[in-house]
């Protein structure tokens, strides 16, 4: 198939996705993911972690799925949300921060648990701004300037936003600014530049979205289907333990389980073996009090998926 579009850079790739959309079949859906960067990895991963299988071609900019009806398109996460909106891509994995900086109108469908980070406004270690108020007419350097207006607005704050598209915790270290607003997740980077944490202005993290025309297709509920029990298998335990049947019913109510625990019989009388499903942000505390009530011989499995 050749394609002649009259265009350059981003324009040109946008155009080049469009006429393919249109020459392709129409079935074939298109997710949208980050070619390279933070994102990209655990994109990858939980496609794959879905039963699909592809290339993950870095060179190409699109990889068909060979057991699904699906097309993954490698791109900039600054274009993704507009991609989506436009129908170029029916879905698309990207951070939240970005969706609100570029203002798409796009379905949320799922968050997916990485990508977490906090977009906030950081000052120097030796700066004198200690209250929001005190950023009236000061400079803040950022690379999402849509985002921290809204938030100087809701605040009733007037200062001078400056744009960079990265690199910005230099910006008071240059005397370009006197604060920056920019992604922090460890608050490494703050930190070696010699600045400290100021003001929360939004959390984030990855998300599937939607074209709004899309999100009732078939194929659609499908694979959010198996995100979903990619997810939830993700955030809980396979749990198998022994206990004397004295100590039964103790260790059943600590062990709710998908609907309830599994009890087997063991060869030993008067024990049983019981099976369940602990969340992982519970474990340390269920295991510690499991272990209280005469559990014995715990045995903690990962679970590939949960389908419910
Ligand atoms: N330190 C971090 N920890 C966790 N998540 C992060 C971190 N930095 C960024 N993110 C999330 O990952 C997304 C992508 O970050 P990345 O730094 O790869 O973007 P980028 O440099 O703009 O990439 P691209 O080349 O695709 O434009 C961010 O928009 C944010 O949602
Ligand atoms: O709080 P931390 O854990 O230090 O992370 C914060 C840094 O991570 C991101 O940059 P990244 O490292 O992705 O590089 P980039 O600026 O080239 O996107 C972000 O822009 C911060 O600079
Ligand atoms: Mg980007």
């Amino acid at each position: 198939m050749i394609y002649v579009v009259f265009c350059t850079s981003k324009l040109f790739l946008k155009n080049l996705f469009l006429v393919h959309s249109i020459f392709n079949t129409l079935k074939t859906l298109k997710i949208a993911i980050q070619k390279s960067g933070r994102l990209n990895e655990k994109s990858v991963e939980i496609l794959k972690n879905c039963g699909l299988t592809f290339e993950n071609y870095k060179s190409s900019l699109i990889s068909s799925v060979t057991n699904f009806p699906l097309e993954i398109l490698f791109l900039r996460d600054d274009d993704i949300p507009e991609y989506v909106q436009d129908g170029i891509a029916d879905l698309g994995i990207v951070g939240e921060n970005v969706i609100t900086e570029t203002k798409a109108k796009v379905t949320h469908l799922q968050k997916l648990g990485f990508g977490k980070c906090t977009l906030k406004i950081a000052v120097q270690n030796s700066s004198s701004i200690e209250k929001l108020e005190d950023l009236n007419g000061k400079a803040i350097a950022t690379s999402y300037p849509v985002i921290l207006e809204n938030f100087l607005q809701s605040k009733g704050i007037k200062s001078d936003i400056r744009t960079i598209s990265g690199s910005v915790e230099i910006g008071p270290g240059l005397g370009l600014s006197d604060a920056i607003c920019d992604i922090v997740s460890t608050g490494g980077t703050l930190k070696s530049n010699g600045l400290k944490p100021f003001a929360d202005v939004m959390s984030s993290e990855a998300v599937l979205i939607g074209n709004e025309a899309i999100a009732d297709h078939p194929e659609v509920a499908e694979l959010l289907q198996r995100i979903r029990s990619v997810l939830s298998a993700k955030s809980n335990k396979y749990v198998v333990l022994n206990v004397s049947k004295d100590n039964l019913q103790k260790v059943v109510n600590l062990l709710p389980g998908v609907k309830s625990p599994t009890v087997v019989p063991l060869f030993e009388p008067n024990w049983v073996a019981v099976h369940s499903v602990i969340a992982e942000a519970d474990f340390w505390d269920k295991i510690n009090s499991l272990k209280a009530a005469g559990a014995e011989g715990i045995l903690v499995m990962p679970i590939e998926k949960i389908i419910t």
